[in-house]
């Protein structure tokens, strides 16, 4: 694999915050309607989320038959949309705050056949002001092809943080709105 990402000198690593749950504690959706995570949208990944090691998180993905690019394998845009909720996910578990996605590049390594099930390591490596750049892998750990060995894929991505005056931008657009007891200190 090979990538033009560079991590900028003067980054720094997060502290945890004091009340972060230790690894395995689930991560609840951070909005049901979400394509990657939401358990209310009908098309979506539906992934689900723990806490892993320090900054990191760790998602599953059942690659369902509906996700299909190349006969019999995932698409490759489906795999970037799974990178990207579990990157996303691990900004807002570490920082706890809200982020979007501003730059983002995959490298695929190996095809993903149908009916896997994907577990996505996603960390911060560190922020720069508002810029939070994270990292991710994809190993097959159950199905066809499975072995938690081998990275499949992997992932690197800047994202920013951005307060919720972002989100209200989108109100007028939404498809449902998040309720008033959504939480990322929830974690
Ligand atoms: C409701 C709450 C939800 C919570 C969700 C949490 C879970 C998440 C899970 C979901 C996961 C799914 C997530 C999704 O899918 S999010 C959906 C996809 N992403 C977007 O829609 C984002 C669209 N872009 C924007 O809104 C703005 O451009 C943002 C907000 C990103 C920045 O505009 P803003 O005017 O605010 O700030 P700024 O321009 O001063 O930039 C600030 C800094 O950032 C640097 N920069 C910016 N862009 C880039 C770039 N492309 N490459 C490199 N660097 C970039 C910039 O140079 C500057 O650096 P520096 O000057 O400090 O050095």
């Amino acid at each position: 694999m090979s990538s033009t990402w560079t991590l900028p000198d003067d980054l720094v690593v997060p502290e945890l915050p004091a009340d972060h749950p230790g690894p395995g504690a689930p991560i609840p959706q951070h909005w049901g309607r979400c394509f990657g995570c939401g358990d209310d949208q009908p098309s979506g990944l539906k992934m689900d989320f723990v806490i892993g090691e320090g900054l990191e998180v760790i998602g599953r993905l059942e690659v369902a038959n509906r996700f299909q690019g190349g006969p019999g394998f995932i698409h490759g845009g489906i795999l970037m949309t799974a990178f990207d909720e579990a990157q996303g996910m691990a900004c807002s578990a570490a920082l706890r705050a809200a982020v979007v996605t501003g730059h983002f590049e995959t490298d695929f390594a190996r095809p993903i056949p149908l009916g896997s099930v994907l577990e996505i390591r996603a960390r911060v490596e560190g922020t720069v002001r508002r810029k939070v750049y994270t990292s991710a892998d994809a190993r097959i750990v159950d199905g066809p092809l499975a072995d938690p060995e081998v990275v499949v894929a992997s992932s690197s991505g800047l994202f920013v943080t951005v307060g919720h005056e972002h989100f209200e931008k989108g109100r007028r657009f939404a498809d449902g709105l998040p309720g008033p007891d959504r939480d990322v200190s929830a974690f």
